[in-house]
C-alpha cells in the first residue's frame, strides 16, 4: 500500500553485523550477507567449503519433523541462523590485518566445527503466532510509514483525491433539482461518505509526508507530524473534514453545505503539477485540463442560471422568458426576443408584478392574429396551453379557490366518465388544455395542485403521442403507452399521483390524417400536424 517506510525508529533490524568497525565493514559484512541471502534462498553451502551445522543436521530434522512444510522450514532458518552467530562469535583470525579466510593447517580436525548436539527443544510456531507476528509486522509498517513527495505512491493517491474533488464540485449542487433529490439521495450520501473517509486517510499521508531542512529529507514522524500541522494544507484539509453529511441527513436540501469540500481544489491543482511534470505530453495534458476546468465552469454557471430561475419561479411554458424551463431543456431553442431591450421577455423581478391575465390576453391578441391571417404556423409556434374555469397559476402553481365555471359540456363529460366507470359523481371546475405543436413534450410532472381526490381526466385529439406513465418516485421505470386521437386516459386512485410525462408527439410517431372540414379548415389543418389534449379536474372539493 504504501510506497516507503521508515524503521529508523522501530525495532533495529536484526541482519546486518553488529560490529562496525573498518574489517567489519569489509569481509565480516560481505559474510554475514552471504549468510543472510543462504537464509532466504536456502541454498545449502558450497560443496568445496566444510560442511556446515544445517548440512549436518538435515538429516536428523527430516528425520524428526512430522510434516515438512513451514515448521522445517523455520526450523533450517533457525540453525542457520545458529551457525551465522557462531561465526560471528568466533575471535578473528587475524585481528590486525584481515578477516579474509581461515588457513586451514590440515584435515586434523583441530579447527573444524564441534558439532552441537541435536536440539531438544523445537519451537512450536502455531497458526496464531504467524497471525500475531503478521500482526506485529504489519503494525511496525503503518507506525513507521512515510511519504516522500515524489514517490509513485505519493502521485497515485493525489489522482484518487482528485477523484474525489471532481466529485464534489460536480455533484454538491445536485438537489437544485428536486427530482434528482427524491430519486437519489441516498446514492449521493454513500458516495459522498466514501470520499469523505478518501479526504480523512489524505490527512494521514499529509501527517506522513516528508520534508526538506536544510538539504536533508526529515522522516521522522513527530516532526513530520509537527510540520504538518504549521502548515496551510493542515488548516485547508480540517475544513473539508467537517461532517457537513450530518446536517444533510437532517435536512437533505441544504446540499450546497458541501461548498467546503471546494477547497480540496488545491489537492487537483497539484495532481495536475505532478502530471505535467511526470507525463511526455505535457501540452496534451493541458488541454485536458483545460476542458476540466470549463466544463465545471459551464456547470456551475448552468446551476446559478437554474438557482436565479427558482429565486424567480419556473417557468414552463414561455421558451422566450429568460428563466429556466424544462421545454428549453428537452427542446432547446433560442429565444426570438431581445432580452436586452424586450422588457417582455424578461421576467419582472417581482413576482406579483406578473399578472397572469395580461399575459394571457396577449396570447389572445395572437391568437386572434393567426385567426385572421390564415397562418397555421404562427399558432403552431406560439400557442402552448389554456385554462377553462378555475385558472391555474403556472408562477405559483397553484389554483385559486374560485373562478369562472368549466363549460358545461365538459361538466357533463366528466361526471359521465367518472359515473360509468363507478368512481361517483365529481364536480370538475378546472380544464387544462396542453397543445403540443410538432417536436413538443411535457416533462415528468405529478399533478399534486388539486385539492380533492376526485379523478383527473385526459383526453387526447389529433396526432399520436407517447404518454409515460411512471410511479410514486421518479427513479421507477415508467409504462410507455400510445394515445391517439379520441382516447381517454382517467388517473384515480394510487394513479393520480403518479409521475408522467410526453417525451414525443407527432408525425414522427405515427400520422394520423384527419378529412378537411371546410367549415374549420384550421382545426383540421391544425390537428393534421399536431396534438392537442383537454384535462378534466375537480381542484375544490
Ligand atoms: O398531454 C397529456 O396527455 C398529458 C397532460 C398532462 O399531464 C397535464 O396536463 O398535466
Ligand atoms: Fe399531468
Amino acid at each position: 500500500m504504501f510506497s516507503t517506510f521508515n524503521f529508523e525508529e522501530g525495532p533495529p533490524p536484526a541482519d546486518p553485523p553488529k560490529r562496525i568497525n573498518r574489517k567489519d565493514r569489509s569481509v565480516k559484512y560481505l559474510r554475514a550477507l552471504s549468510a543472510q541471502k543462504d537464509r532466504q534462498q536456502h541454498v545449502p553451502p558450497r560443496s568445496d567449503q566444510e560442511p556446515s551445522t544445517s548440512e549436518q543436521l538435515a538429516p536428523v530434522i527430516n528425520a524428526s519433523l512430522p510434516r515438512p512444510g513451514i515448521l522445517r522450514v523455520m526450523f533450517r532458518n533457525w540453525i542457520s541462523a545458529m551457525e551465522h552467530d557462531e561465526r560471528e562469535s568466533e575471535p578473528d583470525r587475524d585481528p590486525t590485518t584481515t578477516n579474509a579466510e581461515v588457513t586451514h593447517t590440515g584435515n586434523t580436525g583441530e579447527q573444524r566445527d564441534i558439532l552441537p548436539s541435536p536440539p531438544i527443544f523445537v519451537p512450536h510456531v502455531t497458526g496464531w503466532a504467524q497471525v500475531k507476528a503478521v500482526c506485529k509486522d504489519t503494525w511496525l509498517k503503518l507506525r513507521y510509514f512515510y511519504v516522500s513527495e515524489n514517490s509513485v505512491f505519493y502521485y497515485y493517491w493525489t489522482g484518487i483525491i482528485s477523484i474525489g474533488t471532481i466529485w464534489n464540485m460536480f455533484a454538491m449542487v445536485i438537489f437544485i433539482f428536486d427530482d434528482v433529490h427524491d430519486g437519489y439521495f441516498k446514492q449521493w450520501l454513500y458516495v459522498n461518505l466514501f470520499f469523505d473517509f478518501l479526504f480523512f486517510l489524505d490527512c494521514v499521508v499529509g501527517a506522513r509526508m516528508t520534508f526538506d531542512l536544510e538539504g536533508n529529507e526529515v522522516k521522522e514522524t513527530t516532526k513530520m507530524f509537527k510540520n504538518y500541522r504549521g502548515s496551510n494544507r493542515f488548516k485547508l484539509d480540517a475544513l473539508c473534514l467537517f461532517p457537513i453529511d450530518a446536517f444533510l441527513i437532517l435536512d437533505s436540501h441544504k446540499s450546497m453545505l458541501r461548498l467546503v469540500r471546494v477547497f480540496k481544489a488545491y489537492r487537483l491543482y497539484e495532481f495536475i503539477q505532478l502530471t505535467q511534470r511526470r507525463t511526455n505530453f505535457p501540452h496534451f495534458m493541458k488541454i485536458l485540463f483545460l476542458l476540466l476546468s470549463c466544463l465545471t465552469l459551464f456547470h456551475w454557471n448552468a446551476c446559478i442560471y437554474f438557482r436565479f430561475s427558482l429565486a424567480e419561479g419556473l417557468t414552463e411554458d414561455d421558451e422566450n422568458a429568460f428563466g429556466f424551463s424544462y421545454y428549453k431543456v428537452f427542446d432547446p431553442r433560442f429565444p426570438t426576443c431581445d432580452a436586452y431591450h424586450d422588457e417582455g421577455c424578461m421576467y419582472p423581478e417581482e413576482p406579483d408584478i406578473m399578472d397572469i391575465r395580461a399575459v394571457r390576453w396577449d396570447r389572445r391578441k395572437e391568437m386572434y392574429a393567426f385567426w385572421q391571417s390564415n397562418d397555421p404556423s404562427l399558432l403552431q409556434k406560439s400557442l402552448r396551453w389554456t385554462t377553462l374555469g378555475v385558472e391555474y397559476d403556472w408562477n405559483t402553481k397553484q389554483y385559486p379557490t374560485n373562478g369562472r365555471p368549466v363549460p358545461e359540456e365538459l361538466y357533463q363529460l366528466g361526471n359521465l366518465i367518472s359515473n360509468s366507470l363507478k368512481l361517483g359523481d365529481m364536480k370538475p371546475d378546472a380544464t387544462i388544455l396542453n397543445y403540443y405543436p410538432p417536436k413538443s413534450a411535457l416533462s415528468p410532472h405529478v399533478d399534486k395542485s388539486e385539492r380533492s381526490n376526485a379523478p383527473l381526466i385526459s383526453m387526447s385529439l389529433g396526432q399520436t403521442a407517447v404518454y409515460l406513465s411512471g410511479a410514486l418516485s421518479l427513479s421507477e421505470p415508467p409504462i410507455p403507452l400510445w394515445l391517439r386521437n379520441g382516447d381517454f386516459l382517467i388517473m384515480h386512485g394510487e394513479q393520480r399521483l403518479v409521475y408522467h410525462a410526453i417525451p414525443c408527439i407527432g408525425p414522427k410517431v405515427e400520422k394520423m390524417e384527419f378529412e378537411r372540414d371546410e367549415e374549420t379548415p384550421m382545426i383540421t389543418d391544425y390537428l393534421n400536424c399536431s396534438r392537442i389534449n383537454f384535462t378534466i379536474r375537480q381542484v375544490n372539493p
